[in-house]
């Protein structure tokens, strides 16, 4: 398990983020314990496995988020072992000492689709709401950001991060096991607040995005990236049941009605910057995450409709400043 010590020592030098600093350790504690969620001591036993190795190079861009060092064939061998048992591996992709987590997500992909679009992160401290395994937190990181906090209650991932942080070695990016409804109210701290991939999962769509406001200073930038329709104003699918096979997808708006929501919850000049739709090279099945992925959750007759008879995933991402 990774100690947040270092991490909430620079909270204290943050006037905004020194209060939170008190009730983190409890909320942390109340995010990994084990009576709340009965894998966590097989995950933990995986990272008690994990060899100690040294890191020559520490690398975070788009070349790789991983390090190298000479290792041997046994540290290697047992390095993939350990991290196996992490399994299943979402975002990525990593580089452990040569070992390459191909994860599910080429998660560097929409990295890629927004970096150029947003304000450079030199400096800033940044939000990472649902961030997963942490892997576009050490993207900010490498981009130059003070300070990242990813958010994420799904305990698996924060262990997938403390593996990463074992050999990343960076204490100015921590993941923290919480949802956004833990996050203290009107933090209004951060430079930069990412929420990629959660709206749709939310019940109350303005709820969320006033959450994301409240959690920025004034002048902050949003990084909002979700699943669209195609489709004019006021145009909104939510799903019956399920969605390409995720049971808990509430709202998928076109892209002029997410314009709309977001000035309607305060951000001012909202711009679209990426319109994609999801491909089966993006989202696969993999060596490290075996299950059902995309192709799968799609009409094996036609790659344009969900299983289900839904238009396919298309993701959206726009930016927003808090005025
Ligand atoms: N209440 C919550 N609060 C915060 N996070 C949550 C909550 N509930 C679930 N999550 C987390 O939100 C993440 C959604 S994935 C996006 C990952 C990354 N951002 C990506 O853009 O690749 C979806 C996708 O695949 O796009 C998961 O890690 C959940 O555990």
């Amino acid at each position: 398990m990774i100690d947040y010590h270092a991490f909430l020592n620079h909270l204290s030098a943050h006037p905004a983020l020194a209060d939170w600093r008190l009730e983190l350790p409890q909320q942390i504690a109340k995010g990994l314990d084990e009576s709340r969620y009965g894998d966590l001591p097989r995950w933990k036993d995986a990272l008690s496995k994990l060899p100690e190795l040294t890191p020559s190079d520490i690398t975070l861009d788009s070349s790789r988020v991983g390090v190298s060092a000479d290792i041997s064939d046994s540290q290697r061998q047992q390095l993939h072992q350990a991290l196996k048992g992490l399994h299943p591996w979402r975002k990525g992709p990593y580089e452990l000492f040569g070992v390459h987590i191909d994860t599910e997500w080429r998660s560097d992909w929409k990295w890629d689709r927004l970096k150029e679009a947003i304000s450079p992160l030199e400096g800033r401290t940044v939000l990472d709401v649902g961030c997963g395994s942490g892997y576009h937190c050490w993207r900010m990181r490498g981009a130059g950001a003070d300070l990242v906090i990813g958010i994420d209650p799904t305990p698996l991932f924060v262990m997938q991060y403390f593996a990463l942080q074992k050999y990343l070695q960076d204490d100015k990016v921590a993941v923290l096991p919480m949802g956004i409804e833990h996050l203290p109210e009107k933090l209004e701290a951060f430079d930069t607040t990412f929420s990629m991939g959660i709206l749709y999962h939310r019940r109350s769509p303005f709820d969320h995005l006033i959450a994301l406001r409240d959690s920025l200073r004034k002048g902050g930038q949003l990084v909002l990236e979700t699943l669209v329709i195609e489709g004019g104003p006021g145009e909104v699918l939510v799903p019956e049941g399920r969605y390409s096979k995720m049971g808990n997808v509430w709202f998928i708006p076109s892209t002029a009605t997410l314009e709309a929501w977001l000035k309607k919850a305060g951000f001012k000049s909202p711009r679209l910057i990426d319109v994609s739709q999801t491909s089966t090279d993006e989202q696969r099945s993999t060596e490290w995450m075996t299950f059902h992925s995309l192709a799968q959750f799609l009409d094996p007759d036609n790659p344009n409709l969900t299983i289900e008879g839904y238009p396919a995933p298309r993701r959206a991402t726009f930016v927003a400043e808090k005025p």
